[in-house]
């Protein structure tokens, strides 16, 4: 397996805040991955560090096998688009094409081109001055015609509208797919993306629950519904990852590939069986708060009780 970027007990502490504890994970080259988790769960650092803006606590990164800290031959093959990104006051869309072409080994003006004319992205405008969207399509347009060997994306949709969003994942599988590479990108809009990630990796509070391949994520849970009574009865001894309660309804995710005795024991007590969106096992794994509220919950109530715990946290997770 080619591992584009490796970390070992990666932490970075800030003041009280773990904003990274212990973080121990591979990210495979040539795979779109996606870092997901709830809002502070340490994506952006995790990526701060992974590119070398930041400095670990502890504990180590490396990227193609070597530390990126001052390492100029691995900083020249990444790409790192912030959500927060920083311009000098005067620039506007030629000076940030030009400084990326000469940043960039890989850079394609062509392509460049194309994605400036897509996004109608204004051409006398000073950045500073960009609609929130236009911000962000800016650093798409930068982040995907550098071809770096791997690209960041800090959640880079914000402020997008629905049609530049889609434009986005179309153009960002069909690049990729014509020049296979290594993106990592952050997002909370997991629905939207879901057909693009191969890899998740689910932070939360500074710590990995996940690092699956999506397909075997997909494969890892099931979802039965009916009456509650059933439903409960089904669940006992199985590890239930999420509810979500409808009058005298419940829909229950629960951890396990579905076996020919679920299926019958469904059966029998007239239960619906279904396959789990990623959205679903994220918030399982990723956000299981024992008292979130439902308002940062829309998907259901979480399970006290059944926080994934180090010791419930897949292989790769706890190693
Ligand atoms: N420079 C800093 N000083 C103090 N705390 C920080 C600093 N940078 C990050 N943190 C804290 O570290 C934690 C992780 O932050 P991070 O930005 O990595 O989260 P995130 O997963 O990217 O969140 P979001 O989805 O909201 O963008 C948060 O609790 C944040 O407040």
């Amino acid at each position: 397996m080619n591992i584009a970027i490796e970390t070992r007990g990666l932490t970075r502490v800030h003041a009280e805040t773990r904003a990274l504890d212990d973080v121990t994970l591979q990210i495979r080259a040539n795979t779109i991955t996606g870092l997901l988790g709830r809002n502070g769960a340490g994506k952006t650092t995790f990526m701060s560090l992974a590119t070398a803006q930041d400095r670990p606590t502890s504990g180590e990164v490396r990227v193609f096998g070597e530390q990126p800290f001052e390492h100029g031959s691995v900083l020249e093959r990444l790409c790192f688009i912030r959500d927060n990104q920083r311009y000098p006051d005067d620039y506007k869309l030629k000076h940030a094409l030009r400084a990326a072409r000469i940043f960039y080994p890989e850079w394609d003006q062509a392509f460049a081109d194309e994605l400036v004319a897509m996004f109608r992205i204004p051409e006398k405008t000073v950045v500073k001055k960009f609609s929130r969207g236009q911000f962000s399509a800016l650093g798409i347009v930068l982040g995907l015609a550098s071809r770096a060997p791997i690209t960041f994306f800090d959640e880079p949709y914000l402020g997008l509208d629905a049609t530049a969003r889609s434009y986005f994942y179309d153009v960002l599988l069909r690049d990729y797919n014509a020049h296979p590479r290594t993106i990592v990108l952050s997002t909370h809009l997991i629905d939207e993306m879901d057909k693009l990630l191969e890899h998740v990796v689910i932070l939360d509070r500074g710590r990995v629950v996940q690092s699956a391949d999506v397909e075997d994520l997909r494969g890892s849970a099931h979802q039965v519904s009916g009456r509650e009574a059933d439903a409960e009865r089904y669940a006992i001894g199985r590890r239930v990852l999420r509810r979500h309660r409808m009058g005298g309804l419940v829909s229950l995710v629960i951890e396990g590939r579905l076996t020919a005795e679920d299926r019958a024991a469904a059966a029998a007590a007239d239960l619906d069986l279904g396959t789990v969106g990623l959205q679903d096992l994220v918030a399982a794994y990723g956000a299981a708060e024992p008292d979130a509220d439902s308002a940062a919950e829309p998907v259901g109530e979480p399970f006290a009780g059944n926080e994934p715990t180090a010791d419930r946290a897949p292989k790769e997770a706890r190693s």
